[in-house]
């Protein structure tokens, strides 16, 4: 369970996330919908303690997110959109085992970890071979991959699909439900509406660094009296909601 209280972001005279407060339960997706610069990814990088908040914080699974961050990085799968950041020399299980290693798993548990997930996600084929060589769809697997190793309970995903093809889309998709399946918590990032709609069981709208509405999709359409998430999006982060 992610629980998220007060967290705040001031870079110099920015203030990119303000006051943000929301839970996300275990099997549930939770989406952060905002359009460029709303504060989505600085949200995401402060819970996946690569950044540190000016204030508030947040418990990663009973964890605190300032007090305890070795704890919660141990409890959280980070795959974030754009370069998959593996190494070109190193073969793809090379790279997922690197990975493993610095999550203080043992030897034993990484190999039976990349066997079962080398089969899920059909990479058999091509574990072996140096990452610099693989195609885009390939290294995404490693990264979906390298994301789940340690088993985490939280996922945190920053527009993971932004400039993917339609099946690697699909195959990011898949990858959502599964640990929705799996029971993990998870936060997802996306300015696509259509995204949110299809995967998402509640969501957040982000404006400014605020959350201006939250809920489900049905609940935020019939609060908003419109059937069109577009429609609702525009009413609340369009110029006539500006103070
Ligand atoms: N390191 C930084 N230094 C200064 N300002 C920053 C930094 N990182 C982000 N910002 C600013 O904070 C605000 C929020 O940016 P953020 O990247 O979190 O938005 P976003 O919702 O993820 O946008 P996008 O969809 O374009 O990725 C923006 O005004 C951005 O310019």
């Amino acid at each position: 369970m992610v629980e998220v209280y007060g967290l705040s972001k001031i870079f110099k005279n920015i203030r990119a996330v303000d006051n943000l407060s929301f839970q996300v339960k275990e099997g549930e997706v939770y989406g952060l919908l905002g359009e460029n610069g709303a504060g989505k990814t600085t949200t995401l990088r402060m819970l996946a303690t690569m950044l540190k908040p000016t204030s508030g914080t947040a418990k990663i699974n009973g964890k605190d997110l300032i007090k305890e961050p070795e704890l919660v990085r141990k409890k959280i799968g980070i795959l974030f959109g754009g370069e998959s950041g593996l190494y070109d020399r190193l073969t793809a299980r090379e790279n997922i085992m690197y990975f493993a290693e610095l999550q203080d798993m043992t030897k034993e548990e990484i190999k039976a970890r990349i066997d079962l997930l080398a089969d899920k996600f059909g990479m058999r084929e091509f574990i072996d071979r140096p990452a610099g060589k693989l195609s885009k769809g390939m290294k995404q697997k490693v990264a979906i991959v390298r994301s789940i190793i340690h088993n985490p309970k939280i996922m945190l995903f920053d527009e993971p699909t932004s400039g993917l093809d339609v099946s690697s889309v699909r195959e990011v998709h898949d990858f959502i439900k599964f640990c929705r399946e799996e029971g993990k918590a998870i936060i997802f990032s996306s300015h696509s509406m259509a995204e949110v709609e299809k995967l998402c069981d509640k969501i957040g709208i982000i404006h400014k660094g605020r959350l201006v509405a939250e809920g489900t999709i049905e609940f935020l359409k019939e609060k908003y009296h419109t059937d069109n998430l577009e429609e609702l999006f525009m009413e609340l982060v369009g110029e006539k909601h500006e103070s």
